[in-house]
């Protein structure tokens, strides 16, 4: 992203955001609620164009490409995804349904092979048994784990995960962040931006961090170095402290 603001109406949602994303980065996007964190996950998963500036997603400048060719080739995990699902779609075809770029089954006649690829997907996220379930019947845990099978059923070259924990109890999302940390770890995994709330679902493995606040970024750059109590208090306006511990973090506010 280059010089790239969007804005509608007489709100400015993101403002002058340089940002690169390369293949072997995984990247987390932090910031408060309203920050403009969902807005740069449209901005990169070509649901959304630039007000200003230029967007270039996986060598294809945004206003100058197919994006419906350019969507197939990004694994997308959203909130707004999950409620997009049909109740009553199978677990199989909810993920399967992804290499048509559709939600919910209509008529398309799915390849064997890409049945096996779903429900081999649904095995590596531990749920291979609730492949017959509806998704309506999943609990939340459950969803998150089939919508991650879902963004990866395409092999994408770039997986954008918009809070994927959120709304998880303890145990699940320890389950989601070690699954994600397993993914960020493997070096044929795609490219990766998580977007949080939460230090404490920083998955181990992940690279860098951009701080968003108002729309606009804070710092950005390697975890280490970016993920400071420092930053963490700017970003969120509060005076925070912050403890790392085997690869995670914590935070809270100072007393
Ligand atoms: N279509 C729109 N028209 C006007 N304002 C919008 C529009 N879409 C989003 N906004 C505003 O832009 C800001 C950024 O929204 P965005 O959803 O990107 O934030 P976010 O960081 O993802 O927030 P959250 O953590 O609460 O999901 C918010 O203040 C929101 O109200």
């Amino acid at each position: 992203m280059d010089g790239v603001g969007v804005r509608r109406a007489s709100n400015t949602l993101v403002t002058d955001v340089n940002w690169s994303v390369e293949l072997d980065e995984r990247w987390v996007v932090l910031g408060p609620n309203g920050a403009g964190k969902t807005t740069l996950l449209k901005l990169a998963g070509a649901e959304l164009y630039p007000s200003t500036g230029t967007v270039d997603v996986l060598g294809e400048r945004l206003g100058n490409t197919n994006v419906f060719e350019l969507r197939p080739r990004i694994g997308l995990c959203s909130a707004a995804l999950a409620g997009r699902m049909p109740e009553d779609e199978l677990v199989r075809d909810a993920v399967v349904s992804a290499g048509y770029a559709v939600v919910g089954r209509w008529r398309e006649e799915y390849e064997r092979m890409d049945t096996e690829r779903a429900e081999e997907l649904l095995a590596a996220m531990g749920i291979a048994d609730l492949a017959d379930r509806s998704f309506g019947t999943l609990s939340e845990g459950e969803r998150k784990r089939a919508l991650l099978a879902r963004a990866l059923m395409t092999d994408p070259e770039l997986l954008l995960l918009d809070e994927p924990a959120a709304g998880l109890d303890l145990g699940g999302r320890e389950d989601l962040v070690a699954r994600l940390s397993d993914l960020a770890m493997d070096p044929d995994a795609p490219a990766m931006t998580l977007v949080t709330h939460h230090v404490e679902e920083i998955p181990p493995g992940f690279t860098h961090a951009l701080l968003l606040r108002e729309g606009g970024v804070v710092a950005q750059g390697l975890l280490d170095d970016v993920l400071t109590a420092d930053n963490l208090s700017k970003t969120f306006d509060q005076d925070l402290e912050l403890h790392s511990d085997g690869g995670r973090y914590f935070a809270q506010r100072r007393r």
